[in-house]
């Protein structure tokens, strides 16, 4: 069995291939990083450090690695005659690696069973955004891309921190993971991946993890940021930080609990666990890490607006989603393109523009107002 993963980043070489690589799969990693594929493509294994409680080493060996910028004939011919193709590059990175995908599975034989896709970054249904961007690039000549892959989306959830230079190709996770695929596109014929939950409705999972872990995340990152603190751990030991982050998580809950009918007693004790998981000292994880992306995470459908917007639309004042947001938009780290772009945006458009540019809000939103609010006196601190 052999998977292409596309990403040999800290989600991909410390979650989905040792996942992939636990399964039995001969992973073959792609990533357009020329001195991390050379380090793969000359190293034999690697190990994945997980710490926090019950510690362990893993080590993840049976792989190979290609450059997907300079050795694209030959991602195309692994994926030919692949089983499975998952990605862990990010949701703006997709369209540039479908093309590659496209003219892999374009040229399997017929016969072989579909190719399974899926994209395993944090944004609601990213494979759905991978197989439109497959799609746009598929040539109908050669047949129908239904009949040659199958794609399902996921929910990924470990952290994973940027690793320290001089670690090499070894990579420090924490002990806790959650990987939830959808089974619906497989029609019965799912892979078999111990340590992956196969649902048959996926929705709500994904929102309940971004909008729970990554709106807590996001928001411990943000509130730590203006606090001047470098370290994950150290926001959250930061008594102001970590009420603000529950009250934040307070309101997801009775989003997630209003609208996906999730038992409120379960939805607290999936709260606890994050918050335990975001205050481990073990776990070498940063605010600007974890913040990165600004404006990614303040768009639309993302962990602050999401949540926020469908509150409003229920009645309601998010108003410490609202607070997070207005630390979001003071995450001025100047080694962050996303965050340079967000302070230009700030600086050059009226209140009115720079709330729609960042939020994707139309101005009519209930949430609207209270955002433009934010951001109007972000502007008057500049
Ligand atoms: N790190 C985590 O804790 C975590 C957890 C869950 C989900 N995720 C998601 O996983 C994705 C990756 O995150 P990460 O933390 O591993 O980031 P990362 O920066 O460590 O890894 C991304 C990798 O993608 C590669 N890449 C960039 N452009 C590419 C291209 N065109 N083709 C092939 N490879 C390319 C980069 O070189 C890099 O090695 C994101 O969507 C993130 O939200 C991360
Ligand atoms: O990867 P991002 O930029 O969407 O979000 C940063 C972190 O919140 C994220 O990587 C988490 O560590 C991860 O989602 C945990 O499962």
């Amino acid at each position: 069995m052999k998977a292409v993963h596309f990403g040999a980043g800290n989600i991909g070489r410390g979650f989905v291939g040792l996942l992939l690589h636990e399964a039995g799969y001969e992973v073959v990693f792609a990533d357009v990083a020329s001195e991390l594929i050379d380090q793969l493509a000359a190293a034999d294994s690697y190990q994945v450090h997980e710490v926090g409680e019950q510690p362990a080493v893993r080590t993840v060996d049976n792989f190979r690695a290609l450059n997907s910028g300079s050795q694209e004939a030959d991602v195309v011919a692994e994926i030919a005659t692949a089983d499975i193709v998952t990605t862990a590059v990010g949701p703006h990175i997709l369209k540039f690696v479908a093309p590659v995908i496209a003219r892999g599975i374009a040229a399997r034989a017929a016969g072989l069973p579909p190719l399974q896709v899926m994209a395993c970054e944090n944004a609601i249904n990213a494979t759905d955004l991978l197989r439109a961007e497959v799609e746009g690039r598929w040539d109908t000549a050669v047949g129908s891309l239904a009949g040659a892959a199958v794609f399902a989306n996921t929910a990924v959830d470990r952290i994973v921190p940027n690793q320290a230079p001089g670690q090499g190709l070894d990579v420090t996770v924490e002990t806790f993971y959650e990987w939830v695929i959808d089974r619906t596109p497989f029609a019965g014929h799912a892979p078999v991946i111990p340590g992956a939950t196969f649902v048959d409705e996926l929705g709500p999972y994904i929102e309940r993890k971004l909008f729970t872990v990554n709106t807590g995340h996001a928001s411990a990152a943000y509130f730590g940021f203006e606090a001047g603190l470098e370290k994950i751990s150290d926001a959250m030991a930061d008594q102001d930080v970590a009420a603000d982050v529950r009250a934040v998580l307070d309101e997801t809950k009775e989003l997630l609990v209003a609208k996906h009918g999730f038992n409120r007693d379960e939805q607290e004790a999936y709260v606890q666990k994050i918050l335990g998981r975001f205050t481990n000292p073990h776990l070498p994880d940063t605010v600007n890490r974890v913040g990165r992306a600004p404006l990614r995470k303040l768009s639309r459908n993302e962990r602050f607006i999401g949540p926020a917007a469908e509150l409003a639309e229920r009645g309601i004042v998010p108003e410490a989603l609202l607070g997070a947001m207005a630390a979001a938009l003071r995450f001025n780290d100047p080694a962050d393109a996303e965050a340079v772009e967000l302070g230009k945006i700030l600086a050059e458009s009226s209140a009115e523009e720079a709330t729609a540019k960042i939020t994707g809000l139309a101005a009519e939103h209930p949430l609207f107002p209270a955002v433009r609010s934010l951001v109007q006196e972000r502007q008057t601190e500049s």
